[in-house]
C-alpha cells in the first residue's frame, strides 16, 4: 500500500487546517503525525482515512500495483483512534469475534491469541461498558493491530494507557508493524519512538 498525496488540504468552512501538501507514504514505513493539540492531525488522519474528503487536491492509493478507490479504501485499513468507539453492549469475546467476522486475522494471531495478548481471560464475558478506559483502548489497539490489512492507523495510541500499558503497546505495534504502512498521530515521543518518518502538520498550514 503506497499513499500519494497531490497539494491535499481540508478546511472547515473558510479556515484552513492543512494545506499544500505533497507527499507519498510507503509500505515497510512508519510515519509519526505530529502537532500540538488542534493542530489538524485527526482532521488529517481522517483524510487518508477516506472518511473526509480532501477540500483541495488528490490523494491516490495503491496497492500491489493497483489503485484502489477511496470508497473501498475501508477493506484495506484498521484505525484505532479516541473517537472510535467499541460496541458497548458486546461481551470482549463478541466484540473480538465481530470485529473478525470483518475483517482477516492477522498471520500467527486467532481468538485465543488475543485473549491472551490482552490477558483479559477473566473479562471475556464481561460487556464492554464495564471495562475501564484502559482496558477498552488495549482492546482497540490489539483489533486494530491483529487486523491483516496493509494500513494501519494509529490516533493518541497510548492515551489512557499507564506505563505497562504503554509498554504493552510498543511490544505490540514492534511485533505487527513489518511489512506495512503506519501512521501514528501524537505528540508524545513515547509512542511513537518506532516511527522511521516525521511530519509536522504545523508546517501545512496556512501557506
Ligand atoms: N467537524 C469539524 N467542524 C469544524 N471544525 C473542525 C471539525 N473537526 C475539527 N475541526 C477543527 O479543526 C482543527 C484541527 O482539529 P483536529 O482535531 O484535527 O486537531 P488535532 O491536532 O487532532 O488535536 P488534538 O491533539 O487535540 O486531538 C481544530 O481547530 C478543530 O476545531
Amino acid at each position: 500500500m503506497d499513499i500519494s498525496l497531490e497539494d491535499i488540504g481540508r478546511r472547515f468552512n473558510r479556515d484552513w487546517v492543512f494545506r499544500h501538501i505533497n507527499y507519498r507514504f510507503e509500505i515497510g514505513q512508519s510515519y509519526a503525525i505530529l502537532g500540538p493539540n488542534g493542530s489538524g492531525k485527526s482532521t488529517f488522519l481522517q483524510v487518508i482515512a477516506a472518511n473526509l474528503v480532501p477540500s483541495a487536491g488528490h490523494i491516490r492509493y495503491t496497492a500491489a500495483d493497483k489503485e484502489i478507490a477511496p470508497d473501498s479504501l475501508y477493506q484495506y485499513l484498521s484505525l484505532a483512534a479516541p473517537y472510535m468507539e467499541l460496541i458497548e453492549e458486546f461481551t470482549l469475546i463478541e466484540q473480538i469475534r465481530f470485529h473478525f467476522k470483518l475483517k482477516n486475522y492477522l498471520p500467527g494471531f486467532d481468538e485465543e491469541t488475543i485473549m491472551e495478548l490482552l490477558s483479559l481471560q477473566h473479562a471475556k464475558d464481561r460487556q464492554i461498558r464495564f471495562f475501564s478506559s484502559g482496558m477498552k483502548q488495549r482492546v482497540k489497539l490489539a483489533l486494530a493491530c491483529c487486523s491483516d490489512v496493509p494500513l494501519l492507523l494509529l490516533d493518541e495510541p497510548t492515551s489512557n494507557l499507564d506505563q505497562q500499558g504503554v509498554d504493552w503497546y510498543l511490544n505490540l505495534v514492534t511485533k505487527t508493524r513489518t511489512d506495512r504502512l503506519v501512521l501514528v498521530c501524537s505528540n508524545q515521543e513515547k509512542e511513537y519512538g518506532f516511527c522511521e518518518q516525521i511530519i509536522n502538520i504545523v508546517d501545512y498550514k496556512l501557506r
